[in-house]
């Protein structure tokens, strides 16, 4: 195979590395740049250099279809309208017999910035590193220039994404360069690659030797090309997932539950003789390079919902290189047309983390109705199906009614209990003894009588963490509602009893206020890591020790006594237990201030019901938020609900669609890991 790519007139070293990418395409598959769209952010460039700019590959192609005038689309940052076209004559009719990739670029001059920049661009572009496979070093590369990077990313996107045979393990001096170039978004880039490949690899870098501290990953996933291009969607959103779950607890050999599920394998080899076992460890919430997908074929909703929910709620910053207005060639729009449905909700999926990344900036190229559509999308999702899920690992799934009176008796017949029944010996002894594991998909357990269920040999798995930032949202929530004394405020609207009087029905203030978190667990902690938006003085917390995460914090750790006697608003996050059931008494509530604000989003019968009611009429404190209740659900005439300074939910902390699909599928997952032989994700 012949191949030259030719830099005519004033190379531009950013265009340069960006039609290598290309060039690679070229020379290690087809012209499947065709169907790919990309946009450039220029800040600066010089439209009409651009727009004289030619450039044209002739490849031969023995397997694709011809197709003629595909496009590469530049677009300024500034201005949306003045889109520049760049056409790829795909003259396939008239290429030789020997494959040949001809590039050439007159100039793009948009890249000032570069100019002085002494590239050897010849000597790089003839010997590219890597077009037989295996390794791509840009280590001769000077990193620096956002539009370089813009096209290297690009390059590399398209070159991940369509090169199929194409291996290629990016060298860690590549990531390490990444992390000097400028701006955000190239923090800590992860890259994982839909691809397929004849015998299914996972390459990752390993640390860079000179910068320890720096934990520089990139991860690529090939799976085999037995798989559909459905599974490998499918294990790109779980790999992300398993990126970004980033728990201790997460097995980082979890892949390989996928592929044995799957027709495809991947190589046992690989994942167990990693050098890097703690490949998990460390990994940031932050900065991905997600080379989108090139998507042909069908997908399934279930399919789609997964990779929805492997991106959703977790990432704060992802650039997607993404083809926008998928244009496909003739030859694929019936395709398009017969898979619509699919697609769109694969790519909304796909696009929710590019909406992520939106909200704290990032390289996106949508416009308003793109986005409009998408979030439509996704309103349609239904939640998160777990039977679907579980079947499709090859489990038998019954749903059995929650209001049956014999749901124990159901039992009988399973080795796995999913749900928030209520587990105690009674409901053991009628469930028989093929009962293995019990999964509750929450993260509170006492309705399960664990020391019995452990007594029975059975395990049992919780769901924690998952949902700790939705219920903090509520514990900030109903803070807020307490303080603000908005339950009154709607009262009295509805009452027609609203008045126009400058001190009429004044709240409080959460600025410069003391908190006092009652149990630093992982919700207390993102509760505060939260309120500190609200300019709070100083954060209190009790437990049974010091912990290093409220040092992080900057809260002060002190007695439950002195937590109550200090702050003026009090959040109780702590679960139930023997030690914590009524502990917020009489006696507690009249050591809290006046002006005190008693939040609960732990558990209802960890309070006294009837003495905060006490507390609550007697003006011992001044409000309550309080998401759990004893009883649970309050009677409709219960005193609490009469009370203008108690906002009162029913038990909402953890339900959101995002949450409840990650709470979920930590469930099943729990299942799944122990049908496995591994440790479960959260054992109780
Ligand atoms: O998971 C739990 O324990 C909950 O209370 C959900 O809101």
């Amino acid at each position: 195979m012949r191949r030259k790519l030719d830099i005519t007139s004033r190379p531009s070293a950013s265009a340069t590395y960006f039609f290598r990418e290309i060039h690679h395409i070229n020379a290690v598959r087809h012209p499947v740049i065709t169907v790919y769209y990309s946009y450039a952010t220029f800040r600066s460039y010089d439209k009409s250099a651009l727009t004289s700019t030619t450039t044209t590959t002739t490849t031969k192609n023995k397997t694709h279809s011809p197709r003629n005038n595909y496009e590469l689309r530049v677009r300024t940052d500034e201005n949306v309208v003045e889109d520049t076209t760049l056409v790829f004559n795909n003259n396939i009719d008239n290429a030789n017999d020997q494959d040949e990739v001809l590039i050439s670029v007159d100039s793009i001059s948009a890249d000032q910035d570069l100019v002085n920049e002494k590239i050897n661009v010849e000597s790089q572009v003839d010997e590219p590193s890597s077009c037989s496979g295996i390794s791509l070093d840009f280590s001769n590369m000077n990193f620096g220039s956002t539009v370089r990077n813009y096209f290297i990313n690009v390059g590399l996107a398209l070159r991940y994404t369509i090169c199929d045979t194409n291996l290629v393990s990016p060298s860690t001096k590549f990531y390490s360069r990444f992390r000097d170039c400028e701006g955000p978004r190239y923090g800590r880039p992860f890259i994982a690659a839909p691809a397929s490949s004849v015998d299914a690899k996972f390459a990752w870098v390993r640390r860079d030797e000179n910068r320890q501290n720096d934990i520089m990953r990139a991860s690529k996933l090939l799976v085999g090309t037995r798989a559909p291009r459905e599974t490998t969607f499918l294990y790109f959103g779980i790999f992300f997932q398993r990126l970004l779950l980033s728990s201790s607890n997460e097995s980082d050999t979890a892949l390989r539950d996928y592929h044995e599920s799957s027709s495809s394998r991947i190589g046992e080899e690989e994942l167990t003789n990693r050098e890097d076992k703690s490949f998990m460890d460390g990994v940031p919430t932050a900065n991905f390079l997600l080379p989108a997908v090139f998507i042909q074929e069908k997908f399934s909703r279930d399919q789609a919902r997964t990779v929805k929910m492997c991106f959703s709620s977790r990432l704060n910053h992802c650039i997607i290189a993404f083809p926008k207005n998928i244009q496909f060639a003739k030859s694929l729009e019936t395709l398009i047309d017969a898979t619509w449905d699919n697609l769109k909700s694969l790519r909304a999926s796909v696009l929710f983390a590019l909406l992520e990344s939106l909200k704290i900036g990032g390289c996106y190229d949508l416009d308003r109705n793109d986005m409009v559509a998408i979030e439509k999308c996704f309103n349609e999702y239904e939640s998160f199906q777990r039977p679907a899920y579980l079947e499709n690992n090859r489990c038998d799934v019954t749903i059995a009614d929650p209001k049956s009176a014999d749901i124990a008796k159901q039992v009988q017949q399973y080795d796995a209990l999913l749900g928030t029944t209520q587990v105690d010996g009674k409901f053991l002894d009628s469930a028989g003894s093929r009962l293995k594991i019990v999964a509750t998909p929450s993260a509170g357990y006492d309705h399960l009588d664990v020391e019995e269920i452990k007594r029975r040999g059975i395990r049992a798995g919780h769901s924690p963490r998952v949902l700790s930032a939705a219920v903090a949202e509520v514990a900030v929530c109903l803070l807020i509602m307490a303080a603000r004394r908005m339950h009154e405020g709607r009262q009295l609207l509805e009452a027609g009893k609203t008045q126009k009087g400058f001190q009429w029905l004044l709240g409080h203030d959460l600025r410069h206020k003391t908190v006092g978190i009652v149990g630093l667990g992982d919700i207390g902690t993102e509760t505060v890591k939260r309120l500190k938006a609200f300019a709070i003085d100083k954060f209190l917390y009790t437990g049974h020790s010091r912990k290093k995460i409220g040092d992080d914090l900057g809260a002060e750790f002190v007695t439950l006594d002195a937590l109550l006697r200090q702050s003026d608003f009090v959040i109780n996050c702590v679960p139930l237990t023997k030690e914590t059931t009524k502990m917020f008494d009489d006696a507690a509530f009249a050591k809290m201030k006046k002006n005190s604000v008693f939040v609960n989003i732990g558990r209802g019968l960890t309070v006294d019901t009837e003495a905060l009611v006490r507390a609550l009429k007697n003006g011992t404190i001044y409000a309550a938020g309080l998401d759990v209740t004893d009883p649970e659900p309050l009677p409709v005439d219960h005193e609490l609900l009469k009370l203008p300074n108690a906002v009162v939910l029913p038990h909402m902390g953890s339900q959101t669609v995002e949450t409840r699909e990650d709470m979920a599928v930590t469930a099943v997952k729990n299942v799944l890991n122990f049908f496995e032989g591994k440790p479960l994700l959260y054992e109780i």
